[in-house]
């Protein structure tokens, strides 16, 4: 297993590119089941997420290509079993189990895993493909499914999911008829799946919105699609600068997405403005602690709530932290806590008192968002960090060491 150590207390001063979107471009791979004919991904990043998923499409019996960022997908002879080994590390390859039904009428897939923050079901997923026509058995820890053929229907959902806005939009675009998604999830990565689907051929409307409409077709053709700019990783460097009191200029930061955690880290006493595509990043006199909820997009997203509590860690005064997505997602919080922060935890509230300084100390990565706060903790820390299991990191951060230690960060790899 490999570790990160930092040796913190370096402002960072440079140019970092933010890579393509993993959660955008994980399901944009799983639709590629559905289409007929060749598909080219561009601006996919390389992460270890990208390879399971391109190893499930193996599985499923696809052929895929992957050379510097660019994926080329082809799915002819499909085969409808997604195997526990693969599903279990990654909650977004359940996603296959629409595509596979619309295709096949039967599907076998392991109930997902992911991220270790809360307990994160698909029964929304599987309710919507039901009133799509679709049957479900759970056994062994197997979805097993079957469908005499999926048909348009309305689709109320529960809570905007986003995986499950994915799912279904997916099945749908393969559906008899019409599928209208209610509570629809308004996510970017959500818009991006859309258009995807829309350069193959798929009659989407309404997608960044709450009410999709999804015309199904007969049949998908293979397109180039370029997926979009990740934004929490440019909202994990967005913090990076102003915790280690330096300066970063973010090409290819997608500033729209990240509306809200821009406007909370302005008022936080960040200075974050556009140029062109980029955004430059610095602190702007003391930096402060404010209160975060997380909600729904266009909210304050879940996936970067470990990462602006690290940086509150180092503000003045205190500023109250509230999850309001995932019932377990303050495991960082005793790892701060080892660094020197100040946070007491009750419920789903965190209420982070400013300190003057962290220290480095040996920390433990319990999952991806939670690891990255540690870098960012560990970047501003004096003294060494050892951040240990970061294969979560891995998850989702392209050459995340690479990538800082190109702009003055003191970090290497090596094995625990
Ligand atoms: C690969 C990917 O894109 N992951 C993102 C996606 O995860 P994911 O798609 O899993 O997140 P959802 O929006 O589905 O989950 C939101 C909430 O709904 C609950 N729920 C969801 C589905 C369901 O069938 N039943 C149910 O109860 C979940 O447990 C959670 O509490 O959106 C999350 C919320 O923005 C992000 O944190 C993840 O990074
Ligand atoms: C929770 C996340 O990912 P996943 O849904 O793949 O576990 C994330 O990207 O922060």
């Amino acid at each position: 297993m490999d570790k990160l150590i930092i040796r913190g207390g370096k402002p960072l001063h440079g140019t970092i590119r933010v890579s393509g979107s993993k959660n955008a471009a994980l399901p944009i791979l799983m639709a590629c089941i559905l289409p007929k004919g060749r598909i080219e991904l561009t601006n996919v990043p390389r992460l270890a997420d990208i390879r399971t998923t391109l190893k499930l499409l193996n599985i499923l019996g696809c052929q895929t290509w992957f050379q510097d960022g660019t994926v080329t997908v082809q799915c002819d002879e499909l085969n409808s079993h997604a195997p526990y080994e693969l599903v279990k590390t990654m909650r977004a390859s359940v996603l296959c189990l629409g595509p596979l039904l619309a295709l096949l009428g039967e599907a076998r897939v392991a109930l997902p895993g992911g991220c270790a923050i809360g307990s994160r079901p698909v029964d929304l997923h599987l309710k919507g493909l039901e009133k799509m026509g679709a049957k479900f058995e759970l056994a062994e820890g197997y979805i097993n499914g079957t469908t005499n053929g999926l048909k348009g229907a309305r689709i109320a959902l529960d809570m905007p999911t986003v995986g499950g806005t994915e799912h279904l939009m997916m099945a749908a675009a393969l559906a008899d008829g019409e599928t209208i998604l209610e509570n629809a999830a308004r996510e970017p990565e959500v818009v991006d799946l859309a258009n995807f689907l829309n350069a193959c051929g798929a009659r989407v409307t309404g997608h960044g919105t709450s009410v999709v409409r999804i015309q199904g077709v007969s049949r998908l053709k293979g397109c180039s699609y370029t997926v979009m700019p990740d934004r929490i990783e440019a909202g994990t460097y967005l913090a990076a600068a102003p915790i280690t009191g330096g300066e970063l200029r973010l090409e290819n930061c997608p500033a729209a997405a990240l509306d809200a955690v821009i406007m909370k880290m302005r008022e936080m006493g960040v200075s974050i403005e556009p140029d062109g595509d980029s955004v430059i990043v610095k602190r702007d006199g003391e930096l402060r602690c404010v209160d975060v909820s997380t909600t729904y997009y266009p909210g304050f997203p879940t996936d970067m709530q470990a990462q602006i509590m690290a940086l509150m860690c180092l503000g003045k005064g205190a500023g109250m932290v509230e999850e309001n997505i995932f019932e377990n997602r303050f495991m960082h919080v005793m790892e701060l806590a080892r660094m020197g922060a100040d946070i007491k935890l009750k419920g789903r509230t965190a209420l982070v008192r400013g300190v003057d300084r962290l220290v480095g100390a040996p920390v433990m990565a319990s999952d991806l968002r939670a690891s990255a706060s540690l870098v960012l903790a560990g970047l501003a820390a004096q003294g060494t960090t050892e951040v240990q299991r970061i294969y979560h990191l891995d998850r989702g951060y392209e050459r995340i060491e690479e990538k800082l230690r190109a702009v003055g960060a003191d970090i290497e790899r090596a094995k625990e």
